[in-house]
């Protein structure tokens, strides 16, 4: 997968599969809130295994039940294709917990 930094455009198309995140300058963002602190934990681990398959991480705020999720490609300076697909992976880490 490529680590080259998306268009404005190439951003704004991956965004529209992907309405809970927003874009945060070269960063995407979700907050979501889990059910309980044992289930936004248990999204955190499906998420650390995603993050490893991917060797792409994101920052993970963690305050009782709700999480904040930053993504951003560290390495390309701004939003590479990585991004939006560790995002899709998180909103399916979410809905598992739904
Ligand atoms: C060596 C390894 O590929 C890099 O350090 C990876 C690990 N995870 C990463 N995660 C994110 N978000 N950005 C990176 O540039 C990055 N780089």
């Amino acid at each position: 997968m490529s680590r080259a930094r998306l268009t404005e455009d190439e951003i704004t198309t991956g965004l529209a599969a992907l309405p809970d995140w927003t874009r945060e300058g070269d960063s995407i963002t979700r907050t979501a809130e889990a059910a309980s602190f044992p289930a936004a934990i248990r999204v955190v681990d499906a998420v650390a295994e995603t993050a490893e398959q991917l060797d792409h991480h994101p920052d993970i705020d963690i305050r009782w039940r709700t999480l904040r999720f930053v993504l951003f490609t560290h390495s390309a300076g701004g939003l590479t294709s990585l991004d939006l697909t560790l995002a899709a992976r998180i909103d399916e880490a979410l809905r598992a917990e739904s």
